[in-house]
């Protein structure tokens, strides 16, 4: 399977990141949408874990099936392999690439987050599908992450890679989209910009009119 730009919006979510909304409501209205990829990120506070975690993994995937997009496991490699997800995606102090992707085997879509050219390579080298870049603004949803980087290390790296997918991360919604399409990548990643929009097929469509815009260079 290879990363598909088609639907260009990758939304990621985990079990707690729908405020009072079922997250399973949350990910079919996603997916109604248009989403392109969905990531299940389960980390942070209250976690589900063991068969919470494997029950709730199956149900998305059943719903991801039925709309023909792929799912994706962050960081559990070994929960992926377990219900044959469509991919893996890991950060910097993750498993190392090249033996998730020996693990996984080649069908699979594996993501590499990356910071620079430098680590795109070696990503692309390990046997990336695609990188995520961020984040690009200020994020909320990711307890741990870096100060927002802009897009231009995401331009340095469509540049030096114009072959490798590169999704925007970090902060992304519809007033900021069109900037972060600009700069040349493959799909922009969302959490709260989704799970905390009313409608959700009208804020999907707005962040992926940024894109018919940013592509009008
Ligand atoms: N989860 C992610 N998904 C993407 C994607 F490209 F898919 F949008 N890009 C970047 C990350 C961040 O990955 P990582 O650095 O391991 O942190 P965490 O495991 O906390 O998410
Ligand atoms: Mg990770």
């Amino acid at each position: 399977m290879k990363f598909s730009d088609k639907a260009a919006v990758y939304f990621i979510m985990g079990s707690k990141n729908s405020g009072t909304r079922n997250p399973l409501k949350v990910l079919e209205a996603a997916l109604k949408g248009g989403i392109g990829h969905f990531q299940l990120r389960e980390k942070g506070e209250g976690a589900l874990t063991g068969s919470a975690l494997l029950e709730f993994a199956l149900a998305c995937q059943q719903l991801c099936r039925s709309y023909g997009v792929p799912l994706i496991i962050n960081d559990l490699v070994e929960l992926a392999c377990q219900i044959d997800a469509d991919g893996v995606h890991i950060g910097q102090d993750d498993a190392e690439a090249g033996q998730v992707r020996q693990r996984i085997g080649k069908e699979k879509l594996l993501g590499v987050s990356v910071h620079s050219v430098k680590e795109a390579h070696l990503a692309a080298e390990a046997g990336a599908d695609y990188v995520g870049m961020g984040p690009v603004f200020g994020t909320a949803s990711k307890a741990d992450a870096k100060k927002p980087a802009g897009v231009q290390e995401i331009q340095a790296v469509a540049t030096a890679f114009p072959f490798l997918p590169i999704v925007g991360i970090g902060g992304i919604n519809p007033e900021n989209a069109a900037q972060v399409w600009r700069s040349g990548v493959a799909g922009i990643a969302v959490i709260s910009s989704i799970t905390e929009a009313h409608d959700i097929a009208g804020q999907i469509a707005a962040l992926q009119a940024g894109r018919i815009e940013g592509d009008r260079k």
